[in-house]
């Protein structure tokens, strides 16, 4: 038997995922029609003899219980939500709840880092932590260079899979395998766990220096694995499947499309079928490459959408909208003849007619082979809004005839003119 953990962090996280996350705890931005974290929901159900799957964070129970209600009537499997009494780091909520985990005794465990989205081989890699009789696998990818000192980076026996060497966010380089953030675990490392703890404890009682936060927290990365390469239980199975961190809002674009792409294989029912393969049927409106609308929106049969776009649910689009590379969340409404590119429509906004909402693309270079999503901070060095996708906040007023680029609008404005490159607070 099999488990699964979906590490969530907490309100304090995704900070960079702002404002879309101050209305909806980030795990729960839909992507491509889903919350985040339904994708690795969804991934792990497909897995044969995964019986449980325990959300770990430390939101207040209230923000995920709907979820958590819909995740199991929708897929018949025990979801559970643990919440950490504050934030005890990526391993330590593990280690608090590993009576939970290791109830029913499963073979192995899952852990999914919530922040990332991909194409999660999580079978395969079952499997291939079988093979290797290992305690912990780890799901690989490549990246460049430069970008792959923001992640784990692994020195990888090309013979045996073993990670020989491992560094979290090395300061130079090391190696360009990365870590994807997805394991499998097996329970024994709960001792290895245990002696971490408790050499935590120890120098706490007897060095006044420590705080209390840092006796309670451990952080995976760098107090598990580290010391676990090279020690012949620690093993990396390289993907070249589709993956990516999911960090800022932009990213969100990116992940869009590609969580809709693998609709076509995996779900096609959720993809919007274009106009022409159903002539007879005009009330449809005309869709371009892949796009999801959800059940309950509204698309007036001129607007055109996608490619990449999703529209949630109760959303209202008018007459001769156009919209591409975008997400659209519920009950937001955008009226005649408006275009949006490049941009998130918060909940309940409504975008008034003629108005232009545009954004710039921020995806990986695709020159660069391995690259991943850069996540630049929002100001450049002279003080100045990065270009990015425009995002407006929830229930926010976007007046007609009026342009909206490269910004960022807090919830709950009422817009009166044109913005260019700001932050509208
Ligand atoms: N439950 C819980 N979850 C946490 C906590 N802190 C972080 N998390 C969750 O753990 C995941 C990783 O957290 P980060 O601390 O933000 O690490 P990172 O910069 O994303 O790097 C990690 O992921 C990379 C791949 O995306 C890896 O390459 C890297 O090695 C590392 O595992 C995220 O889903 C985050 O929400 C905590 O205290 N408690």
């Amino acid at each position: 038997m099999l488990k699964a953990i979906i590490l969530i962090g907490g309100p304090l996280k995704g900070t960079r995922f702002r404002p879309l996350s101050l209305d909806i705890p980030k795990p729960l931005f839909p992507v491509a029609g889903l919350p985040m974290i339904q994708h690795h929901v969804e991934a792990c159900v497909r897995v044969p003899n995964l019986k449980e799957i325990l959300i770990l964070g430390y939101y207040p129970p209230s923000e995920l219980q709907q979820f958590i209600t819909d995740m199991i009537q929708e897929y018949k499997v025990n979801i559970r939500y643990l919440q950490e009494f504050t934030a005890l780091g990526t391993a330590g909520g593990m280690y608090h709840f590993r009576d939970q985990i290791c109830s029913g005794n499963p073979d192995a465990f899952f852990v999914l880092n919530g922040d990332v989205c991909a194409d999660l081989p999580l079978q395969e890699l079952f499997s291939f932590h079988q093979s290797k009789n290992a305690l912990v696998s780890v799901l690989a990818t490549e990246a460049t260079r430069q970008q792959s000192l923001l992640y784990g980076c692994m020195v990888r026996d090309e013979l045996t899979s073993e990670v020989k060497h491992y560094v979290e966010k090395p300061s130079t380089f090391v190696s360009t395998l990365i870590s994807c953030g997805v394991y499998v675990f097996s329970t024994e490392v709960f001792q290895i766990m245990s002696s971490v703890f408790n050499n935590k404890q120890s120098d706490y009682y007897s060095d006044n220096n420590h705080s209390t936060k840092e006796a309670s927290c451990m952080q995976l990365e760098q107090e598990v694995l580290m010391p676990l390469a090279g020690t012949g239980k620690f093993f990396a199975m390289p993907t070249t499947t589709w993956w990516s961190q999911l960090k800022s809002a932009g990213s969100a674009i990116y992940a869009n499309r590609h969580y809709l792409h693998l609709y076509q294989d995996k779900n096609p029912q959720r993809l919007a079928e274009s106009r022409a393969k159903d002539a007879s049927n005009d009330s449809r409106c005309n869709i371009i490459g892949d796009v999801h609308v959800h059940p309950t929106a509204s698309v007036h049969p001129s607007a055109t959408l996608g490619p990449n776009v999703s529209v949630g649910a109760g959303a209202e689009i008018g007459p001769g909208v156009r919209i591409k590379e975008s997400i659209i969340l519920s009950g937001a409404s955008i009226a005649d003849h408006s275009l949006v590119l490049h941009s998130i429509v918060g909940r309940a906004t409504q975008v008034g007619k003629w108005s232009r909402v545009e954004g710039t693309p921020c995806d990986p270079n695709p020159n660069k082979p391995f690259a991943k999503m850069d996540n630049p901070p929002l100001f450049n060095m002279d003080g100045r809004l990065n270009p990015s996708i425009t995002i407006i906040g929830c229930s926010v007023t976007v007046p007609s005839e009026v342009i909206l680029l490269n910004s960022i609008v807090l919830p709950y404005k009422e817009l009166t003119r044109s913005f260019k490159n700001e932050i509208i607070l």
